[in-house]
C-alpha cells in the first residue's frame, strides 16, 4: 500500500501560490522563480544519489548494453554461425515447445582472451533483442560463505525484473570467467562443493521454456578444462563454441573494422598488415589500429601510413613482452597475499580452503575459495578473530616478504573492520556492552586499532613459522596457477612434520 499524502500536499502548492497572488495580492514571481530552481537542483541531487546508491549495491559492477551486431565482430566466422543458429532456436520458442525440445539454457564461450567473446554475448543479445547484464566470475569470489551464492541469486532476478520492465521477452546473462565460480570441485575426503556454483546450477535448471522472460547464460572461460563436469552436463551449458585467434583473413576484417573511423592512406595495405600481425588476438589487433593513429598524429601526417601500422605492431608486439615480466613480479605477490590468507584459513579452520588460484586477468588477481561450513547464526569471539586473521593473513605475508603491503589488500582491511564492527556492537569485546553514544570516531579507530594490531601479530606468528609452505606452494601455484584443497593441506602437512621432528628430538 502507498500513501499519497505527499502528493496531495504538493497538489495544494499552486493553489496556494494563486491564492497568494490573487487574493491576499502578494507579487508571487520570485517565490514561484526560486522554489523552481529549488526544486530542480533537489531533483538533481536525488537522481545523483540515486545512482551513487546503485553503483554501491554491490562490488561486481552490472554493466549496461550497448547494442552490437554481429557485423561488427571481425572473423570468428564459424563462431558467428554456430552462435546464431543457437539463438534462432531461442528465437523460436512455440515451435520448441511444440516439439517438446528441451529449452537451450546456456551457451558457453571457450577461447584466448581478447578474441572477441564478450563482444559475442553483446551481439547474442542485440539479435535476440534482450536485455544484457553483465559480470565477471571473480566477482563472485568472497570469503564469505553464502555471499557469491546470494549474489547469482540476485543477478538472475535483475534480469528477469530488468526485462520486464523493459518489455523484453528475454534477457542474456554474460558471466566472464566462468571457470572461477565454475571451476572443478576439490574431491577431497570431505564432500567439499560450492554453493556459488551450486546455486548457479538451481538458476539454470530453474529455467522453463515457458517462462517469460526467458534467460539465456552466455559464460566465457579461456580454461575449459577447468570446469565441474556438472556445469557441462545437457540442460546447463548444452552448446560449447569455441572462439580462436583469428586467421589471416579474420585478422584483416578485424583490422578493417577498427579501421573504419580512421583515414588511412590509400597506399596501406591490409593484407600485409594482417600477415604482419601473425598470432594477434582480435584485441591485440584493434590496439595496433589505435596506436599506428598516435603514430601518424604525432608525425603531423594527413593519414595513417603503412610504417606507423608497422611500427604499431612492434609496439603492442614489445608491449606485451614487458607487460609479462611486470607481472610476473606481481603475480608472485599476488600468490604470496592468497597463500597468506590460505594457510591462516588452514591453521585456524583446518580443512577450510578449497582452492587457491591466481585469476589470468581480471580485478581479482588471485582468491582462495572456502568450503562452505555450516550455515551459522550465531557467532563467538574466537570465530570472529579467526575470520579477521584470515583476511589479515593476505597482508601480512605481503609484509613477511616484501616488508611493505599493497594497495591488494585494501578490501581485506574493509572486511576486517566490518568484522571488529559486528564484535564492538555485539559487545564481544573487552569493553562489553556499549553504547551507540560511546564510540565517537576517536574511540573507534583506538579500539579497532587495538584489536587488528593483535591479531596481526598473531597471524605473523603463524605464518613465520610457515616459511617453507610458503616457498613450496609458490612454485606449485605459479606454475599451475591454481592449488586445490587437499593438495594444498599436504604441502601443509609436510612443514607440519618437519615442525614436529623438531619439537621431538
Ligand atoms: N573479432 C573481433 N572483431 C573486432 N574487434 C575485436 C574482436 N575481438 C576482439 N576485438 C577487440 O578487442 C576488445 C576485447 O574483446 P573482448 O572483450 O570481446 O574479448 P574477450 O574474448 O571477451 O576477452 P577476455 O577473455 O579477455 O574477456 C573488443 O572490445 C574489440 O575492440
Ligand atoms: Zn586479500
Amino acid at each position: 500500500m502507498r500513501s499519497y499524502t505527499k502528493e496531495i500536499a504538493i497538489g495544494f502548492v499552486p493553489v496556494f501560490i494563486l491564492f497568494l497572488q490573487f487574493v491576499v495580492g502578494v507579487n508571487t514571481l520570485p517565490l514561484v522563480f526560486m522554489a523552481g530552481i529549488a526544486g530542480g537542483l533537489l531533483y538533481v541531487a536525488k537522481s545523483r544519489g540515486q545512482l551513487a546508491a546503485m553503483g554501491g549495491e554491490r562490488k561486481g559492477k552490472i554493466r549496461p548494453a550497448v547494442p552490437l551486431s554481429f557485423d561488427e565482430i571481425g572473423g570468428q566466422d564459424r563462431a558467428k554461425q554456430e552462435l546464431i543458429e543457437a539463438l534462432d532456436f531461442l528465437v523460436h520458442q512455440d515451435q520448441i515447445s511444440k516439439f517438446g525440445i528441451r529449452p537451450l539454457k546456456g551457451i558457453l564461450l571457450t577461447g584466448p582472451p581478447g578474441t572477441g567473446k564478450t563482444l559475442l554475448a553483446k551481439a547474442a543479445s542485440a539479435y535476440t533483442d534482450s536485455v544484457y547484464i553483465a559480470a565477471s566470475g571473480s566477482e563472485f569470489v568472497e570469503m564469505y560463505v553464502g555471499v557469491g551464492a546470494s549474489r547469482i541469486r540476485d543477478m538472475f532476478k535483475e534480469a528477469r525484473q530488468k526485462a520486464q520492465k523493459a518489455g523484453k521477452t528475454s534477457a542474456v546473462i554474460f558471466i566472464d570467467e566462468i571457470d572461477v565460480i565454475g571451476g572443478k570441485r576439490d574431491g577431497g575426503q570431505q564432500r567439499e562443493y560450492d554453493q556459488t556454483l551450486n546455486q548457479l546450477l538451481t538458476e539454470l535448471d530453474g529455467i522453463h521454456t515457458s517462462e517469460s522472460p526467458r534467460i539465456l547464460l552466455i559464460g566465457a572461460t579461456n580454461r575449459k578444462e577447468m570446469l565441474d563436469s556438472a556445469l557441462l552436463r545437457p540442460g546447463r551449458f548444452d552448446r560449447h563454441i569455441g572462439v580462436d585467434l583469428p586467421d589471416k583473413k579474420g585478422r584483416n576484417h578485424i583490422l578493417r573494422i577498427h579501421a573504419r573511423n580512421k583515414p588511412l592512406h590509400d597506399e596501406v595495405s591490409m593484407d600485409k598488415i594482417a600477415e604482419e600481425s601473425f598470432g594477434f588476438s582480435g584485441a591485440q589487433l584493434e590496439s595496433v589500429m589505435n596506436e599506428s593513429a598516435i603514430y601518424a598524429m604525432r608525425e603531423e601526417s594527413e593519414t595513417i601510413m603503412q610504417r606507423h601500422l608497422s611500427m604499431a605492431i612492434d609496439k603492442v608486439m614489445m608491449g606485451e613482452k614487458t607487460d609479462r615480466e611486470s607481472t610476473k613480479e606481481e603475480r608472485e605477490r599476488v600468490a604470496l597475499h592468497e597463500l597468506g590468507h590460505a594457510i591462516t584459513a588452514e591453521i585456524v579452520r583446518p580443512g577450510s580452503v578449497s582452492q587457491v588460484a591466481l585469476s589470468p586477468r581480471g580485478q581479482a588477481l588471485g582468491y582462495v575459495r572456502h568450503n562452505p561450513q555450516q550455515d551459522r547464526y550465531l557467532y563467538t569471539r574466537e570465530f570472529l578473530e579467526e575470520q579477521i586473521m584470515i583476511a589479515l593473513g593476505g597482508a601480512a605475508a605481503e609484509e613477511q616478504f616484501y616488508g611493505d603491503r599493497s594497495t591488494g589488500s585494501r578490501g581485506d582491511f574493509d572486511q576486517a573492520m566490518s568484522i571488529v564492527r559486528t564484535m564492538v556492537e555485539s559487545g564481544l569485546t573487552e569493553m562489553g556492552i556499549v553504547n551507540e553514544s560511546m564510540m565517537t570516531p576517536d574511540k573507534w579507530a583506538s579500539v579497532s586499532n587495538n584489536i587488528l594490531n593483535h591479531l596481526m601479530s598473531r597471524v605473523k606468528q603463524l605464518l613465520e613459522e610457515r616459511k617453507d609452505v610458503f616457498i613450496r606452494s609458490l612454485e606449485v601455484l605459479t606454475a599451475e596457477e591454481t592449488l586445490g584443497g587437499q593438495q594444498f593441506r599436504d604441502l601443509l602437512d609436510q612443514s607440519g612434520d618437519v615442525a614436529k621432528e623438531t619439537i621431538m628430538s
